[in-house]
């Protein structure tokens, strides 16, 4: 095996979104070559291909960890550019349609690795966090951001719901536990449990406290969300936005 591009076996790589500062993450196993990738984004389902063909693996899951409401998964296209035994991950809770429809405490495996399933809603009903035990990492979607976490005005959300899934399943974590977030709008790329566990400026408040900062963070709906969460729904494949399904056919011209 080339060298640098794994550590013992696991082969990971974070992928950037510009447009929605979201992270897409790719986990592999370097023996088994089966992979996963999280949280992809649409307009970028080009790139996360050649990253994991040129790594020499083979999509297991695509996954999410939530409806997300400012960009369009990639799952859809991803699937369907690379075949039916790339299979398509979400929660139960979601309510989104996926072939494989988690609970907590499931586990995803992917050669001789796996992922456990966190239920932590707060953000949205249907959020979970991956816990990547053998990494020693936790995968935590819009749950917990760095030094942030995320907000509860739209799409179910519930602040004192949020906090109690950080509490309860984030921070019960081993301190050196990573912390990749789905999204980042400072340049910072990780963190830890017990960096968030001392520094978060949200989640080292009680609750009252906690509750009156996410009831005035004063943030803009995010510009795609009417169109993201629909779409979201069904893998990102249908109700697309005019300029994604030109996108979408091409792709289907181009197998
Ligand atoms: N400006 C962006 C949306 C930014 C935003 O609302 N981010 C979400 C995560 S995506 S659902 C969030 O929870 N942010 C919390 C925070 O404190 O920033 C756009 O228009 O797309
Ligand atoms: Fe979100």
């Amino acid at each position: 095996m080339a060298s640098g591009l794994s550590n013992n076996g696991l082969v990971f790589r974070q992928l950037f979104d510009r447009e929605s500062c979201t992270y897409t993450y790719l986990l592999g196993d370097a023996e088994s070559k089966e992979a996963v990738l999280i949280d992809p984004v649409f307009g970028l389902a080009q790139r996360d291909r050649s990253v994991v063909d040129e790594l020499g693996l083979n999509l297991k899951f695509v996954m999410n960890t939530h409806v997300h409401a400012d960009h369009v998964t990639g799952t859809g296209i991803l699937k369907q550019t690379l075949g039916k035994s790339v299979l398509s991950v979400i929660s139960a809770a979601s309510g989104a349609n996926a072939d494989v429809k988690l609970n907590h405490s499931d586990n995803i495996s992917f050669g001789k690795f796996s992922l456990e399933v966190r239920g932590t809603p707060g953000h949205t009903n249907g959020c979970v966090c991956y816990v990547f035990h053998e990494g020693r990492m936790v995968f935590t979607g819009d749950t917990l951001l760095i030094r942030g976490c995320g907000r509860t005005d739209f799409q179910e959300g519930s602040a004192e719901t949020l906090y109690n899934s950080v509490k309860t399943q984030l921070f019960e974590l081993p301190e050196d536990y990573l912390v990749y977030p789905a999204h980042d709008y400072k340049g910072m790329t990780c963190s830890s449990v017990g960096e968030e566990k001392k520094y978060n400026p949200r989640l080292t408040k009680d609750l009252d406290t906690f509750k009156s900062i996410m009831d005035n963070l004063g943030l803009p709906y995010p510009k795609m969300l009417d169109k993201a969460v629909p779409a979201n729904k069904v893998c990102g494949l249908y109700n697309l936005p005019p300029e994604m399904e030109e996108v979408l056919s091409g792709s289907k011209n181009n197998n």
